[in-house]
């Protein structure tokens, strides 16, 4: 189980105590710091926001070690930070400023952003807003400073402060790891692909200590670490966005392990949006009762939702109804959501306001590609995670440095880089992976593509039709075809498993799961399939720029 629940609050006064007595913070960075807030401490990093940029560099670059100080004293181990800005702190302040001072202070009336709404459900009570006490050495009013800083800044937006991985940068000294692992591992099921004993279906791979963190996704990653914590207190709900292949996916899974390994019992969902979908469509059409209590069992009576994708969630008006009530009811009942999509609410097409503004009411944040030290530390932990034989430094750059925008691109390489290795028993070096880019990399042209386009070359390749590619027979044959085009559909394109399952006849998602982990095993014991995958990968990139011409 987790330790008892750290009291942001008191910690950050205590915080601010031992910093007015240390004096090395100047009056103007000290009020800045009492309008901040601590909004959770993550492992061993402690995540502040703030009230402006300005405030962010200061306490970043000069008052750096002084606040790492007070923070490692007041919450009781070493603790770093990351900070956030969130500029209605700032008028928060201000209307305080406004109102006679009372000993418990009440909430103002005041523009909420996702980050306010986070720290007012905090142990779910009425948020503790920083208060502002007379100390001898503070004159300026916070009034003063919202003055300052509106003249200073008259363009500031509107819009809620979003959070995203431009607020996080990597301090110098930082190093690439995994989180210092605060879960243990997950209870992995046969197969090593999903958990056992609840119907949580979670991906044993995708933990937090095989996630690689680095500036694109350190926010994202404490804020999940953060909800696995304290589900239903710190953020809710959380919504994760950014493109293809960014770890969105794994960090869901992620909560689910993590949430699971510290609270036994808790009942953890993980669902695709169109699974939900399905789900809903097939208690509806029915038309039994039990089917519909069984759809309300599945995602009522849990605690943590996890819901993948949720731009693909089927627009028929029903399906989003019932999503809405989903989302509702778990909501007023203190459980957990996190969210996943390639867009952040505002720009998620065919959802209707009222749905898209209870996305906004937890916290928002963004994934971004990762940069190049981070994919090579991703890379690295996927060879030890596989336990085969170390790839050198310089040929793990090499890959890295030429494929930047999406992991699972990233991964494909490596798995045909060592898979070329173990076939020819060339040496793993440059000129190894140089030889397997090129093929990868010479017919790239940018265009889309597609899982018709991939279906319609594997048959063309194999002399088959594309029903029987995607048909249920089981020769050998057929089978290997068929599996080699899920691994190019689940390589080449941005389609999530389940949407791959539904191209080839609606398989499951776990049945191309089971494809792209044949297929890179395969590719590394046979050399007809690396030729074959490869051949195909090529045809197929040489077909998609045709089309695009
Ligand atoms: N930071 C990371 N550390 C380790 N592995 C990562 C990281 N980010 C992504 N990956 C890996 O990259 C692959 C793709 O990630 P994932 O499926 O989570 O992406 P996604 O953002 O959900 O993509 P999509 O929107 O297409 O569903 C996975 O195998 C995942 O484990």
């Amino acid at each position: 189980m987790a330790d008892a629940p750290l009291d942001l609050a008191a910690t950050w006064d205590e915080t601010l105590r031992i910093l007015r007595r240390e004096n090395e913070v100047n009056e103007r960075a000290m009020a800045f710091l009492t309008l901040s807030r601590l909004m959770a401490v993550v492992a061993d990093t402690a995540l502040l926001a703030v009230p402006s940029t300005w405030a962010k560099d200061v306490f970043e670059q000069r008052y750096a070690t002084a606040l790492r100080y007070a923070l490692t004293q007041a919450v009781g181990q070493d603790t770093r930070f990351a900070i956030t800005i969130d500029e209605s702190l700032l008028m928060a302040g201000a209307e305080d400023e406004d109102r006679p001072r009372t000993t418990s202070p009440s909430p103002a009336p005041r523009r909420e952003s996702p980050v306010d709404k986070a720290v007012d459900t905090v142990d779910g009570e009425p948020a503790r807003r920083p208060e502002l006490r007379e100390t001898p050495g503070r004159r300026l009013s916070t009034q003063d400073l919202a003055e300052q800083y509106a003249e200073a800044d008259p363009e500031r937006p509107e819009e809620p402060a979003y959070i995203d991985r431009r607020h996080f940068e990597p301090r110098a000294d930082e190093r690439l790891t995994p989180m210092p692992s605060p879960s243990p591992a997950p209870r992995a099921a046969e197969g090593g692909e999903t958990t056992l004993g609840s119907d949580s279906k979670l991906n044993a791979k995708y933990t937090f200590e095989t996630f690689v963190i680095g500036a694109s996704n350190r926010f994202a990653q404490a804020a999940a670490s953060a909800v696995a914590e304290a589900p239903a207190k710190a953020y809710n709900p959380l919504f994760i966005y950014g493109g293809s292949g960014l770890g969105k996916t794994h960090l869901l899974h992620a909560v689910g392990h993590y949430a699971q390994s510290l609270y036994s019992g808790i009942e953890v969902r993980y669902v695709n949006s169109e699974e939900f979908t399905n789900d809903f469509i097939n208690s509806v059409q029915s038309g039994q009762f039990g089917k519909a209590q069984e759809f309300h069992r599945r995602y009522r009576d849990i605690d943590i939702l996890l819901i993948d994708d949720i731009q693909f969630l089927q627009r028929a008006p029903e399906t989003m109804e019932a999503f809405f009530h989903t989302f509702n009811t778990l909501h007023n009942e203190n459980k957990q959501i996190v969210i996943t999509s390639d867009l952040p609410p505002k720009q998620l097409g065919g959802f209707e306001d009222r749905m898209r503004s209870r996305f906004e009411m937890g916290l928002m944040t963004d994934v971004q590609p990762p940069d190049l030290e981070t994919r090579i530390a991703i890379l690295r932990k996927k060879v030890e995670m596989e336990g085969t034989q170390e790839v050198p430094r310089d040929v793990l750059e090499y890959i890295a440095s030429r494929i930047s925008t999406n992991i699972r691109e990233l991964e494909g390489a490596l798995i045909r880089v060592q898979a070329l290795h173990s076939l020819s028993r060339q040496p793993m070096d440059v000129s190894l992976a140089e030889s397997v880019l090129k093929d990868l990399l010479t017919h790239d042209s940018g265009a889309e593509i597609t899982a018709a386009t991939i279906i319609a070359q594997t048959a063309a390749y194999f002399g088959l039709t594309v029903e029987q590619v995607t048909g249920g027979a089981r020769t050998r044959v057929l089978v290997t075809a068929r599996q080699i085009a899920m691994y190019l559909c689940r390589e080449l394109t941005d389609m999530p498993l389940m949407r791959i399952g539904k191209e080839f006849g609606g398989r499951d998602h776990t049945t191309v799961m089971h494809a792209n982990k044949k297929i890179a095993e395969l590719m590394k014991e046979r050399r007809a399939i690396f030729n074959q995958v490869t051949e195909l990968t090529a045809r197929i990139k040489n077909s998609s720029a045709d089309q695009g011409r």
